[in-house]
């Protein structure tokens, strides 16, 4: 791995966890949860493009993992009614990868490349011209034989997922043009996500557990997911398999879920703010230093969802935790920010 500060961790999430998720990924556009606002959008530029009959405009997805990118790219293709190829930036290592991607589409496919951050510099350049002009300049031969041949490729629509659209070029971001971000799900919403799945799984919920669990996520689907696949198994060890909230509870606990479904990492910013520079303001560069994270990432992946919850403000000075991370740590609040002691 060339820049483990760019790599998704996807390498290591085991075979099973990846047959999991695509068994319970949602494949019509129907049953994708949350997101109305990009969901109507989409609708209608995909509408728009079959009534037209052309390929649809090239779509990026970006946002803090697990949000549904991957399941609304195949939306997407299953919408058109057109085939979809997967790859992912890090795997086109050379021009001649690309080619043989692009010029394997059928009118109007999509080829779908997760990590799109992670494209090289030279693939990224051929990559403009297909994307703009379904044409590619390929060189041949070098010195003195060097000459480049033009192939035209069918119309396609180039489907971008990232964790991490600040690493993204202004010519290829200028390329995309229908950009989505994800959001984080609210608890109502990522609790129809747990129903929806413990009826795939053929597992009971309660209305209470199946909410436990969700506001218990980190507005997360993946998450949520990953949760009610655990506490089944308590539930089936443990009782008669129904999910019923006593056993959601006892189950997070032993799984050691926090409370507001914040993970170790969210925990160790907020934790670093309060002892080591008095809850903030303090600078990204050097929370990310504390925490042995990258900057980029803490901006785009961990910190929207403590600001959206209100655990961290942005201010002009630096980062700030709020009394609720001081209250959630169980910290006695310091310095000025809070101005209450207890
Ligand atoms: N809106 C949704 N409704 C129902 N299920 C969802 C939704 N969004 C995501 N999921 C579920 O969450 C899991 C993760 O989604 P997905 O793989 O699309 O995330 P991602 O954004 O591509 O993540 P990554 O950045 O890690 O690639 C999938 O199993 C999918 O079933
Ligand atoms: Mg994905």
């Amino acid at each position: 791995m060339a820049n483990p500060n760019l790599s998704s961790g996807k390498e290591n999430v085991s075979a099973a966890e990846v047959e999991f998720e695509n068994n319970i990924r949602p494949k019509e556009i129907e049953d994708f949860a949350g997101q109305p606002q990009l969901i109507e959008n989409l609708s209608i530029f995909i509408k728009a493009a079959k009534l037209r009959g052309e390929a649809l405009d090239h779509i990026l997805f970006h946002g803090p993992p697990g949000l549904g990118k991957t399941t609304l790219s195949r939306i997407v293709a299953n919408e058109l009614g057109v085939n979809i190829k997967e790859t992912s930036g890090p795997v086109i290592e050379k021009p001649g990868d690309l080619a043989g991607l692009l010029t394997n589409l059928e009118v109007n496919d999509v080829l779908f490349i997760d990590e799109i951050h992670r494209l090289s510099n030279v693939v990224e350049e051929y990559l403009y011209a297909a994307m703009e002009d379904f044409r590619l300049d390929i060189m041949i031969d070098s010195g003195p034989n060097a000459r480049s041949i033009q192939i035209n490729l069918n119309p396609f629509t180039l489907v971008g997922a990232t964790t991490r659209s600040g690493l993204l070029t202004a010519p290829l971001l200028s390329r995309f043009g229908i950009k989505c971000r994800l959001e984080y799900y609210n608890a109502d919403v990522l609790k129809k996500i747990v129903e929806r799945s413990a009826g795939i799984l053929n597992t009971d919920i309660t209305s209470e557990a199946s909410y436990e669990i969700a506001r218990r996520s980190r507005g997360t689907p993946r998450i949520a997911n990953g949760l009610l696949r655990r506490v089944r198994d308590f539930a089936q060890v443990l009782s008669d398999g129904k999910i019923e909230i006593a056993i959601a509870q006892h189950a997070l606990k032993a799984l050691n879920v926090d409370q507001h479904g914040l993970d170790e990492m969210d925990n160790r910013i907020l934790l670093a703010i309060i002892e080591k520079f008095k809850g903030g303001p303090v600078g990204l560069t050097t929370i990310a230093t504390a925490v042995g994270e990258e900057p980029g990432t803490l901006e785009e992946v961990y910190e929207p969802f403590l600001i959206q919850e209100g655990f961290m403000q942005r201010t002009p000075r630096g980062r700030e935790v709020t009394v609720k991370a001081y209250e959630h740590l169980g910290k006695r609040v310091q310095g000025q920010t809070g101005g209450m002691l207890f």
